[in-house]
C-alpha cells in the first residue's frame, strides 16, 4: 500500500465491496441469530459474490429478524422460538450459517444437517471434540458440506507465510510463538465470552485461533501441553467462573519443536499507568534454525500485514526482507481488497458446487483444534467447556 490514503480506500473497498450480478441458480444462504459478525463475514461477501445471496434470516426476537433483515437486505426473515428452525426447514435455503454462541453451535449444526443442509458454523467449531465428531459423521451421512469458518487459513498471508517455512529456507521450525489479544475495555460483563454455558472463554473465542495458526504453521499435531495458565475475573459473576480472561501455553510437537499462545480478552494498556489503550494483536513468529519469519497480523490480514523474514546466509550474516502477500496471482479471480471471509466464501462455494476450493478446512483440522483447545482448558485446571445438553437421536 503505497500511501495512507490508498491503505484508506483498501480497508473502505475491502469492508464494501461493490455488488455482484447474481448468476441464475446462486447458493440461498439463511443465518441463524443476528450476531454482529455477520456482516463482515457473511452478508458483505455474499453481495461481491456472483454466486450466493444470502436469502433468509431468524432471529429469536420477530422484531430483530424484520430489523436486520432490511438492514442487511436479506429478503426472508423468521422470528420467534420457532424462528431457528423454521428458517432450517425452508427449502429454499441450500446452506444455514451458524454464528451463535459457541455453546449452541452443536445443536444447530446438528438440526441443520438433520435437515439436509449444507453448513458453515463460526469458530470454534463446538465445545468437544466428540461433539465435533458427531457433526462430521451426520455431515457426511447426510452428503452434505460441513465446514468451521477460520477464515484466516483462507487468505494469501497466511498461506505465503506457511509456503516460506515449508520451502526450508529458514530451515527446520524451533518454537512457533502465535498471540491472540483483544484491548482491555472491550470485554463487557454479559458478553457470551464470559458465559460458561455458551462455550465462553479466552481460549475457546481467540486462543482457538492462536492453537489453530500454530498447529497449521507446524504442519503436525502437539504431543503435549507442557503448561497453560489462565487467568480469571477478579469478581466473577456465577456464569464467569470458570471464564479464562487470559491464557498462556506451552505446546511440545513432534522433533524438539515447542510452540506458545497467547490469548487475552483484557490485554491491559501500556505507558504511563497503562492508560494507553494496546492494540488488538494477531501475530505469529516462528522460530527457525536458520532465521526467523514474523507474520504480524495473520488475523485480519486484509487490513494490513507484513511478513517479516530473517534469514542467515552462508558467512553467518542475517539478511531481512518484508513481503505481503494481498493476492495469490495464480490467475484466479481474485482482489487485493478480498477479506478472508471473502476467500472462505469463494471456497466454500466451489466445495459445494462441486469444484475444488484452493482451500479448505477439513475434518481432521477441525476436531484437531477442538482438542487442543480441551487439553489447554484441562491443563489450566478450568476445564474444558459443557457438551450440549441437546441430544441428537
Ligand atoms: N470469524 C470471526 O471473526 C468472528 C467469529 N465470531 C464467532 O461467532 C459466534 C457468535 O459470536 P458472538 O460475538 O457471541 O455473537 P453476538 O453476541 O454478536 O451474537 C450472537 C447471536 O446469537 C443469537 N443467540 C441465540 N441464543 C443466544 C443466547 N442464548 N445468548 C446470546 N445470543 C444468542 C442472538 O441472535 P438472536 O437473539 O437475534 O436470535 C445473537 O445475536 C461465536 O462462535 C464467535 O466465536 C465472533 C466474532 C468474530
Ligand atoms: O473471532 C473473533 O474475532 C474477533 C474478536 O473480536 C472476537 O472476540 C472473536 O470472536
Amino acid at each position: 500500500m503505497s500511501s495512507f490514503l490508498s491503505w484508506v480506500k483498501h480497508v473502505r473497498t475491502a469492508l464494501n465491496p461493490p455488488g455482484s450480478p447474481e448468476v441464475t441458480s446462486p447458493l440461498r444462504f439463511g443465518i441463524l441469530g443476528t450476531a454482529k459478525i455477520c456482516r463482515i463475514a457473511l452478508v458483505s461477501p455474499a453481495s461481491n459474490h456472483p454466486e450466493t445471496v444470502v436469502y433468509a434470516i431468524a432471529s429469536r426476537d420477530e422484531q430483530r429478524a424484520k430489523e436486520h433483515a432490511e438492514k442487511w437486505g436479506i429478503g426472508k426473515s423468521y422470528g420467534g422460538p420457532h424462528g431457528y428452525q423454521s428458517l432450517i426447514d425452508d427449502p429454499n435455503v441450500d446452506v444455514v450459517y451458524v454464528p451463535l454462541p459457541n455453546g449452541l453451535h452443536f445443536e444447530w449444526t446438528m438440526k441443520a444437517l438433520s435437515a439436509g443442509k449444507h453448513v458453515l458454523v463460526e469458530k470454534p467449531i463446538c465445545d468437544t471434540a466428540d461433539e465435533a465428531r458427531q457433526m462430521f459423521e451426520l455431515a457426511e451421512r447426510k452428503g452434505v458440506v460441513l465446514m468451521e469458518g477460520f477464515h484466516y487459513r483462507f487468505h494469501p498471508a497466511i498461506q505465503r507465510a506457511k509456503a516460506i517455512l515449508d520451502s526450508g529456507e529458514l530451515g527446520p521450525i524451533k518454537n512457533l510463538s502465535a498471540s491472540m489479544s483483544l484491548p482491555k475495555g472491550m470485554n463487557k460483563t454479559g458478553d457470551n465470552r464470559n458465559n460458561f454455558t455458551l462455550g465462553g472463554g479466552a481460549t475457546m473465542d481467540i486462543g482457538c485461533y492462536a492453537i489453530g495458526c500454530i498447529r497449521h504453521l507446524a504442519s503436525s499435531e502437539p504431543t503435549a501441553v507442557l503448561s497453560a495458565t489462565s487467568t480469571r475475573h477478579a469478581k466473577p459473576t456465577p456464569d464467569e467462573e470458570l471464564i479464562d480472561v487470559c491464557t498462556r501455553a506451552t505446546l511440545s510437537f513432534p522433533n524438539d519443536v515447542t510452540g506458545t499462545i497467547y490469548a487475552d480478552l483484557e490485554k491491559p494498556g501500556w505507558g504511563p499507568f497503562g492508560l494507553i489503550p494496546s492494540m488488538a494483536d494477531g501475530g505469529v513468529i516462528v522460530k527457525c534454525e536458520r532465521g526467523e519469519l514474523n507474520l504480524n497480523n495473520f488475523f485480519m490480514p486484509f487490513f494490513y500485514h507484513s511478513i517479516t523474514v530473517r534469514v542467515e546466509d552462508v558467512n553467518g550474516k542475517i539478511k531481512e526482507r518484508v513481503e505481503k502477500a494481498y493476492t495469490f496471482g495464480d490467475g484466479r479471480k481474485e482482489e487485493e481488497s478480498w477479506t478472508t471471509f471473502r476467500h472462505q466464501l469463494d471456497a466454500y462455494v466451489d466445495k459445494v458446487k462441486g469444484r475444488t476450493p484452493k482451500t479448505w478446512i477439513y475434518k481432521e483440522d477441525s476436531i484437531g483444534n477442538i482438542t487442543w483447545i480441551e487439553n489447554v482448558y484441562e491443563k489450566t485446571g478450568l476445564g474444558s467447556r459443557p457438551k450440549s445438553e441437546y441430544t441428537f437421536l
